[in-house]
């Protein structure tokens, strides 16, 4: 079967150019987008007996004229309100207006007080939006988010960007927003998911085959996709045959999050987790983790503690268990001293399939060791941000660029972590994670995502899709904590039995 996948705006044109002429008429597909809208009014709203439906002057506009005609023929009040510089600019959208006129359709001006109703709807702009909202349509925009309301959007809540998700000074605030032949990329990342409420994708009768274009789409992945990479254990598998994950950090101070970063592995499968940290946080780390093999590092010198019988982990410890292992984890706690900074340089030298995230990543940005190759890399903006050395504004302003530019600068597999994480290959691959919640948004959880993705390389998985298949089990599993007793409050710990939970989904 192959992945569901998200669209750009060049993409939709290009499959409504050739829908429209097969349809033999360019106006078919409008049609089919008002008709559409209304089913959705019908579907969502069905007591609503007022809509107020606000038109901008493209085909956007157009959908909302077809819309309110259907409405007014079904009976319900309507009212079309528009900017005086909103008079139709294309010839769809002129026909559409036309028709809703000669029907006696209403026409209110944009620029007064909004008329109250039951519903409104949102046709300013879809995907032609090509700068920021400003004067008589920002103000317009925030008196439609003042009034109370639900909010139905048309194809895009206006003043979002739909291919980055980005919003300017000001946005429509949907209820529900109906996109219109395929789900779009923009929509599901960053700023945009506080705009759009609800997206439901009303295909508008186009077939699957309608929607090849020759531009790069983007890989959607959704909960049920798991099962396309955690298939069931071999029944005579044993722990070597799960993988050993070496996972490195915890300098002082810090010893919470790779303590975090192995429980992790550990629930994600790993079958072995060995863990170099700090001596301070051997005790610790071993009493709420007693599977992890745990080797300490003394102050100031090489001399090493160990549970296990690996020795010092400076110099000839470290490159033994380098040498047991399938991969590595590096940066959770990992600071960037003397010590943090010994330990990477260690393992970049390896060749190993290597998960870098947190201070080994500002270390990495600031020059200090060079990437190495087999890396996947799990920025957070902030981090995303001196990888470039740019602002988090500019990086989340397009964080499929952002995820882009980091993966082709370093030659890495990039996770983009943040509403609607972007996993981007070297050569410019790119997938959203479509799951997640802003629960997430607590200390920690980045190092359960590394060990997360860590643990999968280790059983074997590519680095793209340890890092993809990680990115999705670990929102996947925050869902399901989020679920179990609400967002604030989540903690890291809390996602450890629903990873086990999901990661056994596709063994079902
Ligand atoms: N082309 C097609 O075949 C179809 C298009 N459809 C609809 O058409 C939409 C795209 O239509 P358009 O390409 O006409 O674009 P839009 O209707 O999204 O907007 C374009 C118009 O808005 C103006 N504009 C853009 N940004 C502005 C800003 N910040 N401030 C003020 N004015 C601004 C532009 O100058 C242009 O006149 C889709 O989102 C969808 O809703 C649907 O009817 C389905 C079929
Ligand atoms: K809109």
């Amino acid at each position: 079967m192959s992945p569901a996948v998200l669209h750009t705006s060049a993409a939709l044109r290009e499959i409504e150019q050739r829908a429209a002429l097969r349809f033999g008429d360019p106006f078919e597909l409008m049609r089919r987008a008002g008709r559409a809208a209304w089913q959705a009014v019908m579907q969502h709203w069905p007591h609503a007996q007022s809509l107020l439906v606000i038109c901008g002057p493209g085909n956007n506009g157009g959908d909302g004229y077809v819309l309110a005609t259907l409405a007014r023929a079904s009976g319900r009040r309507v009212q079309v309100c528009c900017l005086p510089d909103h008079e139709p600019r294309t010839d769809e959208c002129r026909r559409a207006r036309q028709e809703y006129v000669d029907a006696g359709g209403e026409l209110v001006a944009g620029d007064g007080a909004l008329p109250a109703a039951d519903l409104l709807v949102d046709a300013l702009f879809g995907i032609g939006l090509t700068r920021e909202l400003q004067g008589p349509v920002a103000a317009l925009v925030e008196r439609i988010n003042a009034l109370s309301a639900p909010v139905l959007a048309l194809d895009v809540p206006s003043g979002v960007v739909a291919d980055t998700g980005s919003v300017g000074s000001v946005a429509v605030m949907a209820d529900l927003t109906l996109e219109f032949i395929a789900a779009k990329a923009g929509l599901r990342t960053g700023g945009a998911r506080d705009f759009t409420g609800g997206l439901h994708v009303a295909d508008l009768g186009l077939e699957p085959t309608d929607l090849r274009s020759a531009q790069a789409d983007v890989a959607w992945l959704r909960a049920p996709d798991l099962a396309h990479w955690l298939r069931p254990r071999r029944r005579d598998s044993h722990k070597g045959s799960n993988g050993r994950l070496l996972c490195i950090g915890g300098d002082h101070g810090h010893g919470g999050a790779i303590m975090l970063a192995a429980e992790a592995a550990l629930r994600a499968g790993s079958g072995l987790v060995d863990v170099v940290t700090r001596e301070a946080h051997v005790a610790p780390l071993l009493t709420r983790l007693p599977e992890a093999m745990v080797h300490g590092d003394s102050d100031g010198e090489d001399n090493s503690n160990s549970n296990g019988d690996s020795g010092g982990t400076a110099s000839s410890g470290l490159d033994s268990l380098i040498s047991d292992a399938s991969a590595i984890v590096i940066g959770p706690g990992l600071g960037q001293g003397a010590w943090g900074r010994e330990r990477l340089r260690a393992i970049c030298a390896s060749g190993l399939p290597v998960v870098l995230d947190a201070d080994a990543l500002n270390l990495i940005a600031a020059g200090v060791v060079a990437a190495p190759a087999n890396a996947v890399l799990t920025p957070h903006p902030g981090e995303a941000a001196r990888l470039l050395q740019t602002g988090i504004t500019e990086v989340q302003r397009d964080r499929f660029a952002a995820a882009r530019a980091i993966a082709s600068r370093y030659q890495a597999v990039v996770v983009f972590k943040g509403a609607g994480t972007i996993v981007s290959e070297p050569c410019g691959n790119l997938s959203l994670i479509d799951a997640g919640n802003p629960g997430m948004a607590v200390g920690g959880m980045g190092d359960v995502l590394s060990g997360v993705i860590g643990a999968l390389l280790a059983q074997g998985l590519p680095l793209r899709d340890a890092a993809v298949c990680g990115a999705l089990l670990h929102s996947v599993a925050a869902d399901s904590a989020a679920a179990d007793g609400g967002e604030r409050g989540l903690l890291p710990s809390d996602l450890m039995c629903w990873l086990r939970c999901h990661a056994n989904r596709g063994a079902r």
